[in-house]
């Protein structure tokens, strides 16, 4: 008998534990500022790097940018995520054999499961001096646990002001989007010739 009330009391103890790590887990860290989420990349243009233009390969610059937005938005979940979406990657300048790349990404919005980070890519003719900017994208990370309250984004800077307050318009487009997609997915013949 007294070895049952012990039992019970110690059930008691093991799950008022558990509700802390469990509320812990779940604990909405209000705000975080679009610098909290800053992950900045630099590279110089290599060789190994180039297209047939002997600028810098498309794909190479993808592949930055997806590392660098994975890791803001983990910076803003703290939880592992997956790219869901790429959307607005607009290669708006080739970046030149030899000269630096410096690619800087920020969460610019929140949904339940969702974030989505910006990136700009500035390229930068170290011995001149000269700057331009090659590229700007928004991508869309999921994290990939569920029920995890994610913190909320305060930009700071005119330009994050900017870029957030385009969020919710951008959110409603990839919702019709991404519809669209789920409908082409259905057409589409998993046949190999
Ligand atoms: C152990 C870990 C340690 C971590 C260590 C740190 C590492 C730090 C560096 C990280 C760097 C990672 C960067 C590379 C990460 C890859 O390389 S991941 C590989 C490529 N990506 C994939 O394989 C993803 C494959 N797709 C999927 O898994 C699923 O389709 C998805 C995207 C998770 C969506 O799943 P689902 O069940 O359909 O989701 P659903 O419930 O319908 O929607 C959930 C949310 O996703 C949104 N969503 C769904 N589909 C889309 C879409 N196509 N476009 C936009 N949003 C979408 C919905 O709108 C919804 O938003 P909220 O309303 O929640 O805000």
């Amino acid at each position: 008998m007294k070895f049952a009330i012990f039992m019970r009391k110690l059930l008691k103890i093991a799950e008022f534990f558990a509700m802390i790590i469990v509320a812990k887990r779940m604990e909405v860290t209000d705000m975080l500022t679009c610098k909290e989420t800053k992950a900045v990349q630099s590279h110089i243009i290599m060789y190994p790097h180039l297209n047939a233009h002997r600028t810098l390969f498309g794909g190479q610059l993808m592949q930055w940018l997806d590392e660098s937005g994975g890791i803001s938005a983990v910076r803003l979940s703290r939880s592992g995520v997956v790219t869901a979406s790429i959307d607005h990657l607009d290669f708006l300048h080739p970046l030149e054999h030899g000269h630096a790349v410096c690619i800087e990404s920020y969460v610019s919005g929140v949904g339940h499961r969702s974030i989505e980070v910006f990136s700009k890519a500035i390229g930068e003719n170290l011995i001149t001096g000269e700057r331009y900017l090659a590229n700007t994208s928004f991508m869309t990370f999921v994290v990939k646990e569920k029920g995890l309250a994610l913190p909320a984004i305060q930009p700071e800077t005119e330009e994050e002001v900017y870029i957030c307050s385009g969020y919710n318009e951008r959110r409603a487009k990839r919702e019709t989007q991404i519809k669209q997609s789920i409908d082409l997915a259905k057409n589409i013949s998993l046949k190999l010739k």
